[in-house]
């Protein structure tokens, strides 16, 4: 690793290199500072231009290092170095210049970037605030507004934006570097004064105070919980009201104090879980290292529903052609005028961001009924209804169309892939690609594994994951999968407890005030209740199918709540019909409100069934929901549906809207402690033997029992022996 100079003409070119992505470590940042210094000394270099080697300017800090940072990193004082200079300093921005490494491209007097270059503080996203001047800096160049915006979501912003913001001084499609060099020689000679950002005002909208007491508000229901985007908020106060010098003090004493938050530490290991996951490996012995992913250059969608429409965004949003094909006409009428109304609003969104090329850059989609049009597609993703015998009878019709080097993919939300493999002549190529609702939004994609997927097939799922800017998640074939698997024993857990006598909205406050970004009634509502109606029904726990004289409150040994059947027999299936758990403003409507309907019904379910009722503190509704889920997270990982507790949390982080700051359901649990988690379990599954999903897994007692070991450790006391990996 080395920082090293060249001089092109009278230009010093510096070169910042710690591969993969120039983080800067203690030892980059020393090496830049000794070459700036350098520079500055050397009579022959009229001007400076910093680069990134290969390609990349810089992420930032160096992450790993976080825990070594008592002695404090050099790179506040580096920056003041670079725009103390009396040389101008130009940054050449490739790639990417994250948190301190857009913070040194704003020490520098210009700043350069690639046409696909992103810049970003995202120190948010890691429960830090920018602390090397960079939220004092970016609001004297682009004005309070924007930089809060920049700041408290921790959003990377394209070369066009960051142009059109004000970030950088010009874009350019090739030879930044050599753009940065003819910058640097033109404004040899020229004063600093306007370009040396700590010296400027800071642009303010007019009540500036005020403006930053609602940001306060807003960024506390935006991120309930959170405590660094309170803090960017602050940092922003300081900007506004203090001395740049003095801000910087605060901005320093804000990063102290988050930097020894527990919520720091979980938005770390989040961060590094999701690049865990990337690293598939099966017990098998094959890997992402050894899998070879074909190319995907086109693909086909079955259905345009709810999921098949945000899909085809999804795929053309990634650049890649779409055919989109539906059942009739009038099906493919309604899809195709949703997809093109989702790409248009894709568009807008791009062009208001300065991408004017962005509408030539979406992939092609063409609609069709005919299945011969998929004839030479690469992969297909089947969205269809959620029934088996329909999508075995789609798949044994793609393999007789799909060329045999196609991938046939489902997005099922639970059904067997080993089922739907059988009937095709390649079951080594299909598999599960689980998106979440709406797809093009939405980050995860749970890469299903059957028994017999093979591993050029996960390496392409997963590769298509990252080109849909995704997060795949390999996890095994078993009903619901593991969001799903985990989610329905909370949901189910919610339910409960509203028949014990707690209301809906108690329990949404509970688990929405810890961080969860949607309680679950507010999300059966979202989802639509029929939709697990349908499928109870399907399975024979309610409807026809249900044997005379099951008892209502009761299937098999376990406890069953039929309230949300009932609620579905009387149309109440949530937001689309104007009523659920919570009664809307009109079908369809947005805002849910308690419904003293629902009090009386379910007073008189209670009289009903002879339920005894209790006050539910807020303790129990928060231990019941989310232990019953963890304690699920302990058994997927005991039958070796997910290959360690990081893909469990990744899963929920990325697609149930759990709160990062806790790292996830199984990294919580690991602060929690193991034994509190346990004892909790016997306690309530003692209260209600009838819910044997509160019943303490058996890895959860192993682990108990070893001491409660670190979450890094789980891993290695499961077995291999029973992975469905
Ligand atoms: C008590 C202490 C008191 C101290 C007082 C001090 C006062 C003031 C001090 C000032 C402190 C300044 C702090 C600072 O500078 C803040 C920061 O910069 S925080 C870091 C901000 N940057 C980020 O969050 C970037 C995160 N990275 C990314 O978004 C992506 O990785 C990226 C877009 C760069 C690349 O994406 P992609 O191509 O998809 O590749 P991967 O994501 O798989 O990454 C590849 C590889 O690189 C590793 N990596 C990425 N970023 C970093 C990083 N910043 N540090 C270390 N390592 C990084 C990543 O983990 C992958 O490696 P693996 O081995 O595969 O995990
Ligand atoms: N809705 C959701 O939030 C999620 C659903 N899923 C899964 O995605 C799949 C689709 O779900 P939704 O989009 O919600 O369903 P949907 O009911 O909204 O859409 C299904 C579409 O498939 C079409 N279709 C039915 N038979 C067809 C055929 N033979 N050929 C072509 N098209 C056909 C229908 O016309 C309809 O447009 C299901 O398997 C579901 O479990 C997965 C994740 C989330």
């Amino acid at each position: 690793m080395a920082a090293f100079s060249y001089i092109c003409d009278s230009v010093a070119v510096i070169t910042m290199s710690n591969p993969p992505v120039n983080a800067l470590s203690s030892a980059l940042i020393r090496a830049v500072q000794k070459a700036v210094e350098e520079a500055i000394g050397d009579f022959a270099v009229e001007a400076i231009v910093i680069r990134g080697d290969k390609g990349k300017f810089s992420a930032g800090a160096d992450i790993r290092e976080f825990n070594r940072l008592e002695r404090g990193p050099p790179l506040v004082s580096l920056i003041d170095l670079i725009e103390d200079s009396k040389k101008p300093v130009v940054a050449a921005i490739e790639g990417v210049a994250l948190g301190g490494g857009l913070e040194l491209a704003l020490g520098c007097h210009y700043r350069i970037a690639h046409a696909q270059a992103y810049v970003g503080l995202p120190e948010v996203l890691l429960g830090l605030v920018p602390a090397a001047g960079g939220a004092l800096r970016l609001p004297r160049l682009i004005g309070i507004s924007a930089t809060l915006s920049m700041i408290t979501t921790g959003k990377y912003v394209q070369a066009r934006e960051a142009l059109k913001l004000g970030i950088v001084d010009k874009v350019v499609g090739e030879n930044t570097v050599d753009e940065a060099i003819q910058l640097a020689k033109k404004v040899i000679g020229q004063p600093l004064g306007s370009r040396q950002l700590s010296t400027l005002p800071v642009q303010c909208p007019p009540n500036v105070e005020a403006f930053l007491d609602e940001a306060m508000v807003k960024v506390k229901k935006q991120f309930r919980g959170a405590q660094s985007p309170l803090a960017c908020v602050e940092v922003l106060r300081a900007a506004v009201q203090l001395p740049y010098l003095e801000g910087k003090k605060k901005e320093r004493e804000l990063f102290q104090f988050l930097y020894t938050t527990d919520q720091t530490r979980a938005q770390q290991y989040a961060f590094f879980a999701e690049r865990e996951v990337a690293k598939w490996t099966l017990p098998s012995g094959a890997s992402w290292k050894t899998a070879s992913p074909q190319p995907i250059r086109t693909a086909a969608v079955i259905g345009l529903g709810t999921m098949g429409r945000s899909i085809v965004t999804s795929l053309a949003k990634a650049k890649i052609p779409v055919i989109a094909l539906e059942q009739d006409k009038k099906q493919l009428d309604i899809g195709s005028k949703a997809v093109m109304s989702l790409l248009d609003r894709e568009i807008l969104k791009m062009e208001q961001l300065g991408h004017t090329e962005f509408t030539n850059s979406l992939g092609p989609v063409q609609f069709t009924l005919d299945y011969g049009k998929l004839r030479d597609v690469d992969i297909v993703i089947e969205a269809v209804f959620e029934n088996m015998a329909l999508k075995k009878e789609i798949f044994r019709h793609l393999s007789g169309i799909c060329k045999p080097e196609a991938f046939l993919c489902t997005n099922t939300s639970g059904l067997d892939i080993d089922e739907m493999a059988s009937v095709t002549n390649r079951p080594q190529m299909v598999i599960g690609t689980h998106f979440f609702s709406p797809a093009h939004i939405m980050k995860l994609l749970e890469v299903v594994h059957g028994h017999y997927t093979s591993s050029t097939t996960i390496s392409t799922a997963m590769r298509l994951a990252k080109m849909l800017g995704k997060v795949g998640v390999l996890v095994g074939n078993c009903p619901s999968f593991v969001g799903n698997r985990l989610m329905r024993l909370y949901v189910e857990q919610a339910v409960f407890l509203v028949e014990e006598g707690s209301k809906p909205e108690e329990i949404d406050r509970a688990l929405e005030d810890f961080g969860l970004a949607m309680g679950p009634f507010r999300m059966m509502d979202l989802a639509g209740l029929d939709i697990g109606w349908k499928a109870r029904t399907e399975i024979g726990l309610t409807g026809p199918k249900l044997p005379i004289g099951t008892p209502a409150r009761q299937r098999g040994s376990k406890r069953y709540s039929p309230l949300p059947d009932i609620l579905c027999e009387k149309g109440r299936f949530g937001q689309k019909s104007g009523q659920g758990w919570y009664k809307y403003e009109k079908s369809g409507g947005r805002n849910a409100m308690p419904d003293p309907w629902l009090y009386n019904f379910l007073s008189e379910y209670q009289r009903i069934h002879n339920l005894k009722t209790h006050y539910v503190t807020q303790e129990e509704i928060i231990e019941r929901c989310l232990y019953v889920l963890i304690n699920e997270g302990f058994k997927v990982l005991e039958d070796g549906i997910a290959s360690g507790p990081e893909d469990i949390d990744v899963i929920y982080n990325n697609g149930y809207g759990w709160p990062k700051y806790t790292g996830g359901p199984m990294y919580y649990a690991s602060i929690v402690g193991l034994p509190v988690v346990l004892t909790k379990l016997e306690k309530y599954y003692g209260a209600n033997p009838d819910i044997p999903d509160l019943k303490p897994s058996s890895f959860l007692k192993k682990l108990v029992s070893k001491g409660n070991p670190p979450l890094k450790e789980w891993r290695s006391h499961l077995g291999f022996q029973s992975s469905m990996l």
